[in-house]
């Protein structure tokens, strides 16, 4: 992978919830182009630790720096609360594990997609129609679709929906949190197998939350493991998850592998 200027910087993140450490001292790059698994067992701190990232929540200590489009350092802690919310619309993406979360059941499929274009300051309604059409092509879902309610979509649509979404205004780093929980197993499998290929084709940078071992080893290139708000071990995903150091991490494998 080429290695420039990381698009993200994080150092020393700290999050408590009174005596509770949720993240404790977190730090490391993303490059562009790269998807960090992130992954530990329920409590560890990793939903925390994305919404500590993405100035959902405030924070105890640490620095969260990310370079824009422009190729400026921005601080995420002193950026106004308007420019934040601003970058998460036109730069980020924050993928939630409950689509419906996500979405606005209330609007048809063609609007959740074009209405983020409007955030964006495209106008003309032609061509808003035709990327929306698009990008409901692009996540699988028929075209006929587009003037339904998402409401009366499955579960794996609406998931595919919150994608197209998120991704029409092309942002530069997603963030996901258990994107495919919540699914059986067989739209598990197809809606991995579409992010895999939207994070090639689209060469997106990623944080990508799971308690799924299985969805970081096929999405993930680099992972850290948390345990009680630590990363207690980080490296190459094939790396860390066949060669397992720390007594953390070789539990978790061997919870996963069948007898
Ligand atoms: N709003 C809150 N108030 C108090 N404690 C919280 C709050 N949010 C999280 N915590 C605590 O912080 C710790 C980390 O929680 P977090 O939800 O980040 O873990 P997680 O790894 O994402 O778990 P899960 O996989 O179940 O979502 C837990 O001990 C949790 O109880």
């Amino acid at each position: 992978m080429k290695t420039t200027e990381p698009l993200l910087k994080i150092d020393g993140l700290t999050k408590r919830f009174g005596a509770i450490r949720a993240c404790d001292r977190i730090a490391f790059d993303l490059y562009p182009g790269q998807v960090l698994g992130i992954i530990g067992e329920s409590g560890s701190g990793k939903s925390t630790l994305l919404k500590a990232i993405a100035g959902e929540i405030p924070v105890d200590g640490g620095q969260v720096l990310y370079r824009d489009r422009t190729a400026q350092l921005i601080n995420l802690r002193t950026l106004p609360e308007a420019r934040r919310r601003q970058l998460m619309k036109t730069e980020w993406g924050f993928v939630q594990q409950n689509p419906r979360d996500g979405l606005r059941l209330q609007v048809t499929a063609g609007a959740n997609i074009g209405e983020r274009l409007l955030d964006v300051g495209e106008r003309h309604y032609g061509n808003i129609r035709a990327e929306a059409l698009a990008w409901l092509n692009q996540v699988e879902i028929p075209d006929a679709r587009m003037d339904d309610l998402p409401s009366n979509f499955s579960g794996g649509m609406q998931q595919r929906l919150q994608l197209a979404r998120i991704l029409v205004t092309r942002p530069r780093l997603v963030l996901m949190d258990e994107p495919t929980g919540g699914l059986d197993v067989s739209v598990q499998a197809r809606l991995l197998d579409l992010l895999r290929s939207l994070v090639r084709t689209l060469h997106l940078s990623v944080i990508l939350v799971t308690h799924d071992i299985g969805v970081v080893r096929l999405l993930a290139h680099r992972l850290l493991v948390m345990q009680n708000g630590q990363v207690v071990e980080a490296g190459l995903t094939d790396q860390v998850l066949d060669d397992p150091h720390h007594p953390y991490t070789q539990q978790l494998v061997s919870a996963t592998l069948v007898p």
